[in-house]
């Protein structure tokens, strides 16, 4: 099942981080978008050949110690049909190279729709009555509560059929975040630990061989008090925790996402680790033509930084 990989490579890379791949051409190198413009042209196309080079450079420089990439799909839907080919095929390379994807596309809608959405990046799309298509094919989606459980059975129902996990919004790393997550309800709890409380449940029958849920939850690295609360509200719970880096959350905020055996908690870095050759950090040592090398550097100081914060 999906969270038994995880952690599978989570443990064997003794790396809890996943690297997202959010490729806005403004922080492709500029000798990747020349030739891919000059191949393809100045268009839409040979922005998504650019972000294809990008991606798998990334990927070729960190498969062997980071286990997941998130690929978050606005930055392919911008570039149009040609954006989501490019998506497609970073799906694909990346798990080539043996690492898992969780596409970041935080969707839902009623019911039908969300048997929709689960079809096209986690299940198979019906095409006749014999065949059935895999399309984006990631190993996990990112997925809205909003609509309550007839938004989320369709994809629970798919992680079941074909070993795949979502990863439900519960407490998101932006400012207004607290605007509806925190509210007050009558319960005397906040809306996020309502959808905490939501996601054990929708949970329940996905659980493998470490306790922990193929249903996971997003909660942000800039809520270190609210993660505390959070992972004791959700004993089963993966957390995906975003905000590390470029939001300013810290080793010793994400630490609270994870349990006593430093399991629990996947941490996202996307632009601290795609811009590290431009960074404070590595641009004096990685020249912009070894951007990759930059990112690797960057996601090795990454994951000792978090595994020293949870292991002590
Ligand atoms: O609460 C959330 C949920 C998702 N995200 C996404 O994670 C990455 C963060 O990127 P950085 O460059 O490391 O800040 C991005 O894809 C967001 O859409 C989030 O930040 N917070």
């Amino acid at each position: 099942m999906f969270i038994d990989l995880l952690i599978d490579a989570i443990k064997e890379k003794d790396n809890p981080t996943v690297v997202g791949l959010d490729p806005k051409l403004d922080f492709i190198p500029q000798f990747i978008k020349e030739k891919a413009f000059k191949e393809h042209g100045v268009n839409l196309k040979g922005a998504a050949q650019a972000i294809i080079e990008f991606n798998k450079g990334l990927i070729d420089a960190l498969c062997d110690i980071v286990p997941a990439v998130k690929p978050q799909l606005a930055y392919y839907e911008m570039y149009g049909i040609e954006g989501l080919m490019a998506f497609e095929q970073t799906v694909k390379y990346a798990k080539e190279k043996g690492m898992i994807v969780i596409a970041d596309g935080k969707r839902n809608d009623i019911g039908t729709t969300a048997e929709s959405y689960s079809a096209g990046f986690l299940g198979k799309t019906l095409i006749s009555e014999d065949v059935l298509q895999p399309v984006f094919d990631a190993d996990a989606l990112t997925v809205n509560p909003y609509l309550g459980v007839d938004g989320i059975k369709p994809f629970i129902d798919d992680c079941k059929r074909y070993q795949k996990g979502i990863f439900v919004l519960v407490k998101t790393s932006n400012k207004s975040s607290g605007q509806l997550q925190d509210i007050l309800t009558d319960k005397g709890k906040s809306i996020y630990e309502i959808v905490a409380e939501l996601v054990e449940e929708w949970g329940k029958s996905l659980r493998g061989k470490y306790g922990y849920s193929s249903v996971g939850a997003v909660v942000g690295a800039t809520y270190p008090n609210q993660a505390k609360i959070l992972r004791k509200a959700m004993k089963h719970a993966y957390i995906l925790v975003p905000g590390y880096g470029a939001q300013g959350g810290t080793a010793r905020d994400v630490a609270h996402s994870f349990d006593g055996e430093g399991l629990g908690a996947i941490v996202n870095a996307s632009r601290s680790i795609m811009c590290a050759y431009m960074s404070d950090n590595w641009k004096d040592q990685y020249s912009v033509d070894n951007y990759a090398d930059a990112s690797r550097a960057e996601a090795i100081r990454m994951r000792d930084d978090i595994n020293a914060a949870i292991k002590t």
